[in-house]
């Protein structure tokens, strides 16, 4: 049993089909890129795993349970966690208060703010502080963080929240190429203790922090594999890396 499997999956808008019986399956532990060109279906898939979206037919199964078709809020209390592209931090609020908030988003809806003192949170915010490398900027508001500092809080919003499965939409898009780095190391030390997928356009990152590549086109799998081979991979080269390195 895969952590998470996607079994036949499709999806259509009004009658134009945007996933055609996809199927992946995703190792726990492990990081998976998420590749293919635009309009391939990414975000659409991401939108299917999270609730965003109700599949036309397929399943979607999550450590062992059926979740296809359950709300937002239901997938989320599961442990699926999701970094969208654009940052969603209270930019009026400092950095500890963006995570107190994201924190008490979790399991706990009727924490308050003096509950805070607990050792959970304590604990939770000091593994979270290390990992996104912002303890420097505990008592900033997040209106002054550079891009990078707020796509790395954001991660440490959906971090304090404990999910099991992290989604993360094109992390590094717009961030410098020293932001870039730090991602890489970021996403390198979660892995060890988090399972990802992330959508990526830009393939020097992938190499970086992928286990395993998938590659979708037109709605439906081209290929899955480490890197190396979907590197090598004719189709693939045909359809989607030729056309980014042309980029
Ligand atoms: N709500 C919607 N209604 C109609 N069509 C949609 C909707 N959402 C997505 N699509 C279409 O589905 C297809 C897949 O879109 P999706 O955003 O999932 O692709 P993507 O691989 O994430 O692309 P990109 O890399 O450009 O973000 C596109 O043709 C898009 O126009």
């Amino acid at each position: 049993m895969g952590f998470l499997e996607i079994h036949n999956l499709s999806k259509s808008f009004d009658t134009v089909g945007v996933i055609n019986d996809f199927s992946m399956e995703l190792v726990e532990l492990t990081l998976c890129c998420l590749v293919g060109p635009n309009g391939a279906g990414k975000t659409t898939t991401m939108d299917l795993i999270t609730g965003r979206q109700k599949p036309t037919s397929g399943r979607i199964v999550f450590c062992e349970d059926d979740i296809t078709g359950l709300d937002e809020h239901e997938i989320a209390r599961r442990g699926i966690g999701r970094k969208f592209q654009v940052p969603a931090v209270f930019r009026d609020l400092t950095v500890h208060q963006n995570l107190e908030v994201a924190y008490s988003r979790s399991t706990h809806p009727l924490k308050n703010m003096f509950r805070f003192k607990e050792p959970l949170f304590a604990a939770k915010l000091d593994e979270v502080l290390a990992l996104t490398g912002l303890s420097g900027r505990l008592n900033d508001e997040a209106g002054i963080l550079s891009h990078g500092e707020t796509q790395w809080l954001e991660i440490g919003m959906v971090l304090m929240q404990n999910p099991r499965l992290l989604l993360l939409d094109e992390p590094v898009a717009g961030m410098t190429e020293p932001e870039i780095e730090k991602t890489v190391a970021i996403l390198n030390n979660l892995k060890r203790t988090n399972t990802l997928l992330v959508v990526e356009h830009d393939m020097a990152f992938v190499r970086e922090i992928a286990d395993v590549v998938t590659v979708m086109h037109m709605g439906s799998l081209l290929a899955q594999g480490p890197i190396s081979e979907i590197e090598t991979n004719e189709r693939v080269r045909e359809v989607y890396l030729g056309e980014t390195e042309e980029a």
